[in-house]
């Protein structure tokens, strides 16, 4: 079965298109309803070719659902491991769904390492969220220093099982490699990186969780991809798409949707 190719722009906590000049420290609704219309009048391959999903802020996921083209969906970039209740400053998985958002990103990296969050707690994330109707763009990744010490397998095995260890139905799940050192620091990782990362997490997958699941899910290369070097990370046999941070923000990033195409040459 052939695994539709996926790109998704995280604009984590900046708005700003970068063709602005800089005005307010993180975005302005303004420049969000910019970002939204260049989006809305690009051209793109069809949607059975790519799909392609937003992820602002929380603030602006309303009026980004509202106004963006309907072949385009939106994710929120967190929330709630459990059901919601006295969690100031969280926002539930029930919320999310009452609210028509489809999509959800857990376990950025920024946030494993940030906040804190553990390889269970993300799990757990996971489970709840794809139990309450949600799909999930789940990010697994090494640091450095991991990588440096021959143990990039080990950790994005263990952060993988983690959730499997939770999760018995993975149609709704994207699974996001990013490299902790490629993020924001314009290192990308070379196609053969990524591809071997990849299809050892497919391996993974169908050793421990079945040949079906490994076929057909969908695994995404995140960390410095630009318009430059899209192509070639798209041409990797188990790259199935790109999580896009700083150049989702970029006109570049149609040319990074358009990149779908090289996987039907
Ligand atoms: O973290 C990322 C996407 O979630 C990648 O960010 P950059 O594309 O800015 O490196």
């Amino acid at each position: 079965m052939a695994r539709k190719f996926f790109v998704g722009g995280n604009w984590k906590c900046v708005c700003q298109h970068p063709s602005e000049p800089p005005s307010s420290p993180n975005g302005t609704l303004d420049e969000v309803k910019k970002i939204v219309s260049i989006l809305n009048e690009a051209e793109v391959p069809p949607e059975d070719v790519v799909e392609v999903v937003v992820s602002p802020p929380f603030v602006f996921l309303p009026l980004v659902k509202s106004l963006l083209r309907s072949d385009f969906s939106v994710a929120a970039q967190n929330c709630w491991v459990r059901r919601g209740g006295a969690f100031t400053g969280e926002i539930s998985a029930e919320m999310l769904i009452n609210s028509n958002i489809p999509w959800v990103i857990v376990g950025h990296s920024e946030r494993r390492l940030l906040l804190n969050e553990s390889n269970e707690f993300v799990g757990d994330k996971v489970a709840y969220a794809l139990l309450q109707g949600l799909k999930v763009i789940a990010c697994v990744g090494e640091t450095l220093e991991q990588r440096e010490s021959g143990s990039t397998m080990n950790v994005v095995a263990a952060q993988t099982k983690a959730i499997a260890d939770r999760v018995s139905h993975w149609e709704n799940v994207v699974l996001a490699y990013e490299p902790v050192w490629a993020i924001g620091t314009g290192k990308v990782a070379t196609p053969a990186q990524a591809q071997e990362v990849h299809s050892e997490l497919r391996k993974w997958l169908h050793d421990n969780v079945g040949p079906e699941v490994a076929a057909s899910v969908r695994i995404i290369y995140g960390g410095s991809v630009n318009g430059a070097n899209c192509e070639e990370q798209a041409a990797q046999p188990d790259v199935d798409g790109f999580l896009v941070g700083g150049a989702s923000l970029k006109p570049e990033f149609i040319d990074i949707i358009k990149s779908a195409t090289v996987k039907k040459k």
